[in-house]
């Protein structure tokens, strides 16, 4: 039953989800401020209230547990969920909601779009121009590659990897590999999708892009002796978690002409350095963490997140959880 619980809302979240809450007899506290919450700001804040909804710049951990056991419902505005220690959480018996689905199409655009801007040098091309060396058009200069009928490996085919996988396809008839822990075989014969080793999906991959959640088992797996392995002519995509890749490697790989290019929506840290050098390299495309930025999607993660503590407090359960096993 909803009766004056005290949420504590992180960041400004998108109106859609958060006129939800109002309409609800809850005790709303909106951080105002456009940065996030420091660690000690967070559990100050949160000692005083039932409930947090919070997304990725909120450190979660144990310490923060440790201070705040008595939080009633953790929600989190985003899929990913590595800033949150489950397995810690879910000991304290308090449920993680997330937001599944609503932002597989924007990210996997993104996916696709940094695909074709690596391969075609577009973010280096655009600052030419800025900087007056667009001369004359350069039968020779700068080429890039095309993508018809390459070979798309994807790291992690869940979600939003098999709407990388669709949009491959269906654009350049992609030959689709991947590679999961367990095989998605739902999504193999559609894509007609074939799992592949981790060793030979960097070995076959002409574009390589990841899309697994960041975990112990994933956190660097992109390391030297991976990029040891790719094609030189590959182009490496990651817009899952920056640690999934160990950014001096991947440096190195691009200086030693190792991999072609790379196009990153996540890194770490975040924010990335505006003079770090992969900004500077040819076939390199960084975005901002935007995957799930589009009206669309960020509206429905909002909606998603205040729903899981709606539902929570209305009936017991959150539709979309993390942690079943708590409210089991
Ligand atoms: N750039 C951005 O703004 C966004 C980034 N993301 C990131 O994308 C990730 C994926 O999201 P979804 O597709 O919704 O998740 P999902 O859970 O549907 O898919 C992840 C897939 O990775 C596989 N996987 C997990 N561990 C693996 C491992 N060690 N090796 C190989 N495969 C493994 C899983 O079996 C699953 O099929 C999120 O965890 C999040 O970190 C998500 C949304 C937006
Ligand atoms: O990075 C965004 C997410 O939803 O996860």
């Amino acid at each position: 039953m909803i009766d004056g619980q005290k949420i504590l809302i992180t960041r400004k979240y998108p109106a859609a989800g958060m006129d939800l809450l109002k309409k609800e007899p809850f005790q709303l506290t909106f951080w105002e401020k456009d940065r996030p919450m420091t660690p000690a700001e967070l559990a100050a804040q949160a000692k005083n209230h039932d409930a947090l909804l919070c997304t990725l710049t909120d450190r979660i951990d144990q310490p923060f547990l440790a201070r705040c056991s008595h939080l009633e419902i953790i929600s989190q505005f985003a899929v990913g969920y590595d800033n949150i220690d489950i397995p810690e959480a879910t000991r304290k018996k308090i449920p993680v909601g997330f937001t599944p689905d609503a932002m597989s199409e924007a990210t996997a655009d993104i996916a696709f779009g940094l695909m074709i801007a690596a391969a075609r040098n577009f973010f280096f091309l655009h600052k030419t121009i800025l900087t007056g060396e667009w001369g004359y058009f350069n039968p020779t200069g700068h080429l890039g590659f095309e993508l018809k009928g390459k070979t798309l490996g994807i790291l992690g085919l869940g979600r939003i990897g098999v709407k990388m996988a669709e949009r491959c396809k269906s654009a350049y008839g992609m030959t689709i590999i991947y590679h999961n822990r367990n095989r998605n075989l739902s999504a193999e014969k559609p894509l007609d999708a074939r799992w592949v080793s981790f060793d030979q999906l960097l070995k076959q991959s002409d574009i390589l892009s990841v899309h697994c959640a960041l975990t112990p088992e994933t956190r660097h797996i992109f390391d030297a002796q991976a990029f040891k392995q790719m094609k030189p002519s590959a182009v490496f995509i990651n817009t899952a978690r920056g640690p999934i890749h160990h950014e001096p490697d991947l440096i190195q790989a691009l200086n030693q002409k190792q991999i072609w290019g790379a196009g990153l929506d996540v890194t770490d840290p975040e924010p990335m350095a505006p003079d770090n050098l992969l900004l500077s390299m040819e076939n390199v495309c960084v975005l901002p963490h935007i995957g799930s930025g589009t009206m669309e999607a960020r509206d429905q993660m909002s909606v998603l997140a205040a729903e899981n503590i709606i539902a929570f407090y209305k009936t017991g359960r959150v539709p979309h959880i993390v942690n079943p096993e708590v409210l089991a």
